[in-house]
């Protein structure tokens, strides 16, 4: 394994139930590569194989062909080293609703022997850095999801792990709570931990990705930062607001021959990469002036960038 990387698969297949009636394969031929420090995210829809990928890496699963290292370690064979560098914080939190929150990370600090004579200075910073001091004492079946999700983050960091897998942080909670975890993982990345998450937002893949992997059916479909994706596919567009639909459909039926454009309502967009005259189509729209409203230009986002991959949306 080259050093650089704490997370390494090579050619990794994962098959439940190989050999069965039942046997299926969950992932196939995945390569990843997380270097130290950064903010992995797994991006990818429901059933592509995200929490499969999280469970090999913390040793739950072994990988039916191919090589994975974490840390220098093969997590299934060495699980219990691995689990004292990384921490988890499932999709389901798992917290004792009956319980406060201080007494939750209480338990859970000592059922991982967090060194006693650090316990409640650890339980203070941690919850210092989910910002729950105020609740500390509150039952958590009072809590709203988001705060037991920044629970269940701070519940993970008590053991200061080298590296993070959240497996889809914001999943269900409000816009508050999903910024303010947002926040802590960029904190968190900020002191060097590497952060591995799962989503199915592409909103929250473009936030925080340093490198991202799309996943398809268990398949890698693409990978880079989101501006490599975006660059790749390149496809940038000029939209162009009509104050009415018809308008639109007026000039698309004028234009749709010479121009690779999308009648959208009252908008049109046309791709702009394959338009090597923009200046002619200005001047064609010239006459239709007084019908427009305005002309924007638009990037690309990973939502099409998935578009491009997989040929479909991602919440198909
Ligand atoms: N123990 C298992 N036995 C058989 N099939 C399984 C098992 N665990 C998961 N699968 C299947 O493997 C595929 C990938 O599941 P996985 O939970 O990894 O997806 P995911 O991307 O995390 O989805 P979600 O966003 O819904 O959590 C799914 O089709 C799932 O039904």
């Amino acid at each position: 394994m080259e050093k650089e990387f704490v997370v390494e698969f090579k050619k990794v297949d994962l098959i439940f139930n190989k050999n069965s009636k039942k046997e299926f394969k969950a992932l196939e031929a995945l390569d990843i590569k997380i270097k130290s420090g950064q903010i992995f995210c797994l991006l990818g829809p429901n059933g592509s194989g995200k929490t499969t990928t999280i469970n090999l890496i913390n040793g739950l699963l072994e990988p039916t062909n191919g090589d994975i290292t974490v840390l220098g370690m093969k997590p299934s064979k060495s699980r219990k080293t691995v689990l004292q560098k990384i921490s988890l914080v499932p999709q389901e939190t798992a917290l004792y609703n009956d319980l406060t929150a201080r007494e939750n990370l209480l338990f859970h600090a000592r059922y991982y022997g967090v060194n006693r004579k650090y316990i409640s200075e650890r339980i203070d910073e941690v919850l210092g850095i989910v910002q729950l001091e105020n609740r500390q004492n509150d039952r958590v079946g009072t809590f709203s999801g988001g705060m037991q999700r920044r629970l269940a983050l701070a519940r993970a960091l008590l053991t200061e792990p080298e590296i993070l897998l959240l497996d889809e942080p914001t999943l269900g909670v409000d816009v508050q709570s999903r910024n303010a975890i947002w926040e802590q993982i960029r904190t968190l990345a900020s002191v060097g931990k590497t952060v591995i998450l799962t989503t199915n937002y592409m909103e929250e893949a473009e936030e925080l990705g340093e490198q991202v992997l799309i996943i398809d059916k268990g398949k890698p479909v693409g990978s880079g930062s989101p501006n490599e994706l975006k660059r790749h596919i390149g496809q940038k567009q000029m939209i162009i607001h009509f104050t009415e639909t018809r308008y639109a459909k007026q000039v698309y039926d004028d234009i749709a021959k010479d121009y690779d454009v999308t009648f959208k309502g009252n908008q049109l967009h046309v791709n702009t990469n394959a338009l090597n005259n923009q200046f002619q189509l200005l001047q064609q729209l010239s006459k239709y002036e007084e019908h427009m409203n305005h002309i924007e230009y638009s990037e690309p986002n990973l939502q099409d960038v998935f578009l491009h991959f997989t040929g479909k949306e991602l919440r198909d």
